[in-house]
């Protein structure tokens, strides 16, 4: 699992070791310069010679460019500071001129800026030190003007030209959100130090980090962490693997309350997933028609009402305001979901609220309700409780928002996207586990089916403690973005194709783990 801290815990740790006169920069300084050269390795066959440029702003971030720049230098590269402020760190200053380092004032002469952008640009590498979790606001100055310059002379493209790393975060963006409201060097790498944060993880500014690498400078971090990311072996590890005195109903009945006879397919889809994730059983509760096409694709869901672990609620069934009054009829669609919904929140069943669902819902609801919205429904949701907010809000500030969507309703909120936001009663989780690829259509009644297995596999525990809830819905996006890499690795993918790739997905996190 990686652990991502808020800058104002990041800062309170270090405080007594930098009293304690601990060599943190030094420490974190050292490891960038390794990491860089390790890279540099990677790509060439010899070290010397090879271009480094920092950009260099007024603070202590500044000052891990510079002293990695003089570890560098002292290696035989060529290395050059360009220095977006006035004031500079001393001690790295120095260390960097008399490891042979060259320094460019850019800040007394902004007329140089197209010229030192596109020198940069063909470096070897760029090591992006002008502001870390000191900043405030957008970059502002020389910075962004250079950092706009340099977009512009690289062609916008990462990859290209000089390998971007970015020390402790990308210059801007917000360390503890991921917002990203000014221009931002996309780097290839980032360097952070001490712990993740969680602006790291968080889109937009999550799409800007590359690959990200975190160095261990020696801080303890107390309390609970800003926000999560579950890994392979922490999925593989919690995974329900039935015992041998397991049976169906141990394992979970999932009840479906999905589809309409406009969108039967997202009922089909959400049951293969469901059975296909390891359910006991599978229930379908919806229109004959509809039941139809789902006992055609899987012949294990059982079309009778009985038992249930944990309901998924709404896929394929359409928000209450464009229903037209056919959906209710023989039993299914809206009309069964409205009923059922209202008689689940008072009991102690997981469900999953997807899609038309979300339009049924009264808070307060129970943290064992997951809902999961994408950004537009989630505009729509929160637009519902007096939130002045759109789509585009909520895709610049997706933790924010699905907060707010907790907050007001009470329920575990996952919020799909090319990075899938959870909240729950007991922290926030970003998973970025899944290929642009599964980006369409069915792949969300897909989720919204493994999620329901998942939750009815645990069902009493999932009621008995209030964060297990976000903590599964977190799991099951990297089982459906791992779902999606391998049913296609590395090109486009079918919704079905998904479902039908999470047997040897489960398989492989068990093994793994
Ligand atoms: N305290 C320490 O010894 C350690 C600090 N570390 C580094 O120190 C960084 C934090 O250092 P600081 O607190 O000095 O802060 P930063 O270096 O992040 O930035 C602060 C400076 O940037 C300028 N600035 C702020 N907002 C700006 C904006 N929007 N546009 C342009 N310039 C802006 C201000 O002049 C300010 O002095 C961390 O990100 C990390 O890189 C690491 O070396 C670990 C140890
Ligand atoms: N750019 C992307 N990269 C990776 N996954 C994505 C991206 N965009 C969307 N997804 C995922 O694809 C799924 C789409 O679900 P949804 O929008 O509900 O579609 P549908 O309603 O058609 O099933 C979600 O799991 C979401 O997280
Ligand atoms: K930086």
């Amino acid at each position: 699992m990686i652990e991502a801290w808020n800058a104002a815990d990041v800062r309170a740790a270090e405080a007594p070791l930098l009293e304690a006169g601990e060599p943190l920069m030094e420490r974190a300084s050292f490891a960038l310069a390794m990491q860089v050269l390790a890279d540099l390795r990677a790509r060439r066959r010899h070290l010397r010679g090879a271009r480094v440029v920092l950009l260099v702003g007024a603070g202590n971030n500044g000052g891990d460019a510079l002293h990695a720049g003089g570890v560098l230098a002292r290696r035989g590269l060529a290395v050059t500071a360009v220095l977006v402020s006035e004031r500079a760190h001393t001690g790295g200053l120095a260390a960097l001129r008399s490891a042979g380092g060259r320094v460019v004032e850019l800040f007394a002469d902004p007329a140089r800026t197209a010229a030192v952008a596109a020198d940069a640009a063909s470096a070897d590498v760029v090591l992006d030190g002008m502001v870390g979790i000191g900043a405030r606001g957008a970059l502002r100055g020389p910075a962004a003007d250079l950092v706009t310059a340099l977009t512009d002379a690289r062609g916008g493209r990462r990859g290209s030209g000089a390998r971007v790393v970015a020390v402790d975060l990308p210059s801007g963006i917000g360390a503890d959100d991921g917002t990203v409201d000014g221009p931002v060097l996309p780097a290839d790498r980032t360097v952070t130090f001490g712990a993740a944060k969680p602006g790291l993880l968080l889109p937009p500014a999550a799409h800007l980090v590359g690959e990200l690498t975190v160095v261990d400078i020696g801080l303890s971090l107390e309390g609970a962490p800003a926000l999560r990311r579950l890994e392979a072996v922490d999925v593989g590890r919690a995974w329900p693997v039935p015992g041998p005195t397991d049976q169906k109903y141990s394992r979970g009945v999932v009840g479906l309350v999905a589809g309409t006879s406009t969108y039967p397919g997202a009922a089909v889809l959400s049951a293969s997933a469901a059975v296909r994730a390891g359910a006991g059983m599978v229930r379908y509760r919806g229109p004959g028609a509809v039941g139809h096409a789902v006992l055609a694709a899987r012949p294990e869901v059982v079309a009778a009402p009985g038992r249930v672990q944990s309901w998924v609620v709404g896929p394929g069934v359409p928000p209450s305001d464009e229903d037209d009054g056919q959906h209710g009829r023989g039993g299914g669609g809206l009309a069964a979901a409205r009923g059922d919904l209202g008689g689940m929140s008072q009991g102690a069943t997981p469900a999953v609220v997807d899609a038309g669902g979300l339009s049924l819902l009264e808070p307060p609801c129970p943290p064992w309700f997951v809902l999961t919205p994408h950004a537009g429904e989630l505009e729509t949701l929160l637009r519902r409780h007096g939130e002045d907010v759109h789509r585009r809000d909520v895709e610049a500030a997706p933790l924010r928002w699905a907060r707010r969507a907790h907050e007001l309703t009470g329920a575990t909120v996952l919020l799909k996207g090319g990075v899938t936001v959870v909240v729950g009663p007991s922290g926030a989780y970003a998973q970025a586990d899944a290929p642009a690829w599964l980006s369409t259509a069915g792949a969300g009644d897909v989720l919204a089916g493994l999620l329901g297995a998942m939750l009815a596999a645990r069902s009493a525990e999932v009621v008995e403690r209030p964060g297990l809830a976000a903590e599964i819905a977190a799991a099951a996006a990297l089982v459906h973005g791992r779902a999606a890499e391998r049913a296609n690795p590395g090109g486009p993918v079918a919704a079905l194709d998904v479902a039908d790739a999470l047997p040897a997905t489960v398989a492989s996190l068990v093994a793994q783990a």
